[in-house]
């Protein structure tokens, strides 16, 4: 699914107009777009506060950097319908060349299965990511981690420090050239990722796997994970996606060198 902003508004603007003014300018920008997309702004869901435009920004807007590098904060009306959840089955990327979110899924998702998305970094902990939603988006995770059983929301704690101390242990092996160990981690790496039912992005370790073979100077696993991360950066990657760009110079090098 790809999503063009209705509103889109850069971050100093947000931040420097005296608020009358803000909310004048951007209701009137919202009272100019088509029919259609100006009633789905209306119709998006009400954060807090007493300010019509402000609790709708509030509640839905997405913070996206633009090609110039500047921050801005647009509401993507389709985008904005889907719901948080700690353990996601979709992420979303915005691309700079097509001004444009596109909604990525990590796993099949059925006909009539709830999309869902992670509003904040994967890595928090439970009470992290709970406070982190409350402060940031103001309301009180209902997802299916956050109403799980006690025992397994330790588990999915567990495998997630468990996680993190891995890519760092990654990292660490890397740096020293222990790269058979590096190797064996980062296939446990994908191995977690598929138990918690948080995707990784596969090609992204599929990447970590052939530079770590590559540097071990094993040219054939080297260019068969180079060959999987490419595959993988097809399917999720973007237009403009640098990861995708990487990963064909790296195979084409890995074949080029054997050739
Ligand atoms: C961007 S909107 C998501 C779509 C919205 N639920 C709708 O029906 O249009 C964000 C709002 O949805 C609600 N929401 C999203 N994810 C939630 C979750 N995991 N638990 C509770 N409320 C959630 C919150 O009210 C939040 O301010």
């Amino acid at each position: 699914m790809v999503d063009y902003p209705a509103v889109l508004v850069g971050l100093d603007f947000l931040a420097d107009a005296k608020p009358h003014h803000r909310r004048r300018i951007i209701k009137q920008a919202i009272g100019q777009l088509p029919e259609l997309t100006r009633e789905s702004v209306y119709g998006l869901s009400r954060g807090d506060g007493t300010y019509e435009v402000d609790s709708i920004l509030g509640a839905n807007s997405n913070s996206v950097t633009l090609a110039d590098g500047e921050l801005h904060v647009g509401v993507f009306p389709k985008v904005a319908r889907i719901n948080h959840s700690c353990r996601p089955n979709a992420y979303y990327r915005f691309s700079q060349r097509r001004l444009a979110i596109e909604m990525v899924a990590y796993v099949p998702i059925e006909a009539g299965q709830e999309i869902l998305i992670s509003y904040i970094p994967l890595h928090l902990k439970h009470g992290e990511r709970r406070k982190y939603l409350k402060d940031n988006w103001g309301f009180e995770c209902r997802c299916s981690l956050c109403h799980a059983p006690e025992s397994e929301i330790s588990e999915s704690e567990g495998r997630r420090r468990q996680v993190n101390e891995m890519k760092q242990t990654l990292q660490d092996a890397r740096r020293d050239g222990y790269y058979k160990d590096a190797i064996t981690i980062a296939g446990d790496l994908l191995q977690f990722a598929e138990w918690e039912g948080i995707p990784l992005l596969t090609p992204e370790y599929h990447d970590t796997l052939a530079d770590l073979y590559l540097l071990k100077g094993d040219m054939a696993n080297a260019t068969t994970y180079a060959r999987m991360a490419l595959n993988g950066w097809v399917q999720f990657g973007s237009v403009d996606d640098d990861q995708l760009e990487n990963s064909r110079r790296l195979l084409q090098g890995l074949v080029d060198a054997q050739s």
